[in-house]
């Protein structure tokens, strides 16, 4: 009792006034939650927030300067994830990005620093190359279905790397379903889209009780989550044992590990763990490379004088020539800055008391490091919602290397490992878009521009809304088979 009394009369961070026993639970905003953080800083005039929701601690961060003292400096005792109750039950709480912080997410992280690490990255140039020029064709072929072409450039070279396996020029049905899969669990991480995860209790009720249409949720994405983990697992397995097929990192993980159904399982956790967290992402900041190619005609224009001015008309821009395009580099990093992927940081839990500023937070207190409010600050970021890649940009147009930390990778030891791949990826096929297409506003059958709302999704992964933009191809297609 003393113990709880003295946590309780602790000092806490400023934050809005909470109800007795449920706290801020009504005030937590039900939807886009980053916009609503941002506004609290203005608010309580504090960039770190304190919130209690159903005895739930939390502190949202605001600034980039407290995440990086609470979540990188003091990464030994706030880099745990909660445990989430409806993640649980379809079985996939030792993925990666949702595990427990311990010695087997350390395993993880020790084999996927091997295979993801910044130099291990050039062994994977010919993959982005091969899938990027797919993506050219594509988007040639069919540009109206521009959104569902990135998506097949993220999945199909994940799942080219991860299990050696070929999704085809267009996605196939092994595709859809782990779509589907990924947006159902997606879903059952968002805070307050299911009571179990606020209640834990609740796993327990019957079947039949009235509510607890969790549990057929659970089971049927639990069977379709089994099948889309094990079939490419199983596939990579076999070729690795029978010395067939293209190489994987399902392949040099089995081979690095002592065997045995343990293996296997960690293995097969790694490998679905990096395909969920790695092919939306990649996806999604190349959708909002299309939106703001559409918003911002000047940009695109500028990158393409950049490209023909060091590279000339016919060469195929690679990754070699990343060093000498600053412009396309400050695009990839405005890409990121003016829409994060991951608005909100997936959430890591204290799993010891400390003190900060003078507050005190509880062991167990969940850190929410709001990305979109740092990518916001206006001392750092003048005019944020503008896209405009200058701001990565010395006078004389070269980098400035003061600002090269990107935020919407996250922090600490949590911090994205597949952080390098992705760079390199989103990059690469950026620099081709723009190379190769003329991006605007699409127009009705009278001839007026059709609005882009520039809208994003209320998602973990929040991409842009559904929208139209006119593609047109500038360069020969035969520049692709260089
Ligand atoms: C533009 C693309 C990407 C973005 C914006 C992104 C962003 C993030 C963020 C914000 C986190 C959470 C960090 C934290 O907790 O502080 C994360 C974790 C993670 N990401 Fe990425 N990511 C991207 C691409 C990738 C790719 C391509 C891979 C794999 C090849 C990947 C693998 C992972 C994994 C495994 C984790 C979990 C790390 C852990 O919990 O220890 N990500 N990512």
């Amino acid at each position: 009792i003393l113990v709880r009394r003295e946590r309780k009369s602790a000092p806490k961070h400023p934050g809005p006034r909470g109800l007795p026993f449920i706290g801020n639970a009504l005030q937590l905003p039900k939807s886009k939650g980053w916009l609503t953080f941002t506004k609290w800083t203005k608010i309580y005039n504090s960039p770190v927030i304190y919130a209690n929701a159903l005895g739930q601690e939390l502190l949202i961060v605001n600034s980039r300067k407290d995440a990086e003292e609470l979540l990188d400096n003091r990464a030994p005792i706030s880099s745990d994830r909660p445990a989430v109750p409806l993640v649980q039950m379809i079985g996939w709480d030792n993925q990666t990005p949702i595990m427990h912080y311990g010695n087997l997410w350390r395993r993880h992280r020790k084999m996927l620093h091997q295979s993801l690490r910044k130099s291990a990255i050039e062994d994977y140039e010919s993959l982005f190359a091969e899938k990027s020029v797919q993506f050219m064709h594509n988007l040639a072929q069919n540009p109206a279905e521009f959104m569902r072409h990135c998506k097949v450039y993220g999945v199909s070279i994940i799942l080219d790397l991860v299990y050696g396996y070929d999704v085809g020029p267009n996605g196939n049905e092994f595709f859809s379903t782990s779509e589907e899969v990924f947006d159902r669990t997606n879903r059952a991480l968002l805070p307050g889209r299911f009571a179990v995860n606020s209640f834990p209790v609740l796993q327990y009720l019957p079947r039949w009780f009235p509510g607890a249409g969790f549990h057929d949720f659970a089971t049927e994405v639990r069977e379709e989550a089994n099948e889309m983990r094990g079939m490419p697992f199983n596939f990579a397995k076999k070729n690795w044992v029978n010395g067939v097929g293209k190489p994987s990192l399902v392949g040099t993980w089995l081979k690095d590990g002592e065997g045995g159904e343990e293996e296997d399982t960690i293995v097969g956790d790694m490998a679905v763990g990096i395909f969920g967290a790695g092919f939306e992402t990649t996806a999604t900041a190349l959708m909002s490379l299309f939106l703001a190619l559409t918003l911002y005609p000047e940009v695109q224009r500028k990158a393409q004088q950049e490209i023909v001015k060091v590279m000339g008309e016919h060469r195929l821009p690679s990754l070699k020539d990343r060093p000498h395009l600053p412009y396309l580099e400050a695009i990839y990093r405005e890409i990121l800055r003016w829409r994060p992927p991951l608005p909100l940081d997936l959430p890591h839990k204290m799993n010891e008391p400390d003190t900060y500023e003078g507050y005190f937070i509880p062991s167990g207190t969940l850190i929410l490091a709001n990305i979109w409010a740092m990518t916001r600050d206006e001392s750092v970021y003048p005019e944020p919602e503008e896209f405009r890649p200058e701001r990565f940009l010395n006078p004389d147009g070269t980098l400035n290397d003061s600002d090269d930390r990107v935020l919407a990778y996250g922090f600490g030891r949590r911090v994205c490992p597949g952080k390098y791949l992705a760079s390199a990826s989103v990059w690469l096929a950026s620099t081709r878009i723009i190379s190769f297409f003329d991006i605007s506003k699409a127009k009705d059958a009278m001839g007026n521009e059709i609005e882009v709302t520039g809208e994003h999704t209320d998602d973990l992964i929040s991409r842009p809304v559904d929208f139209q933009c006119s593609i047109n191809l500038r360069r020969d297609l035969e520049d692709l088979n260089e």
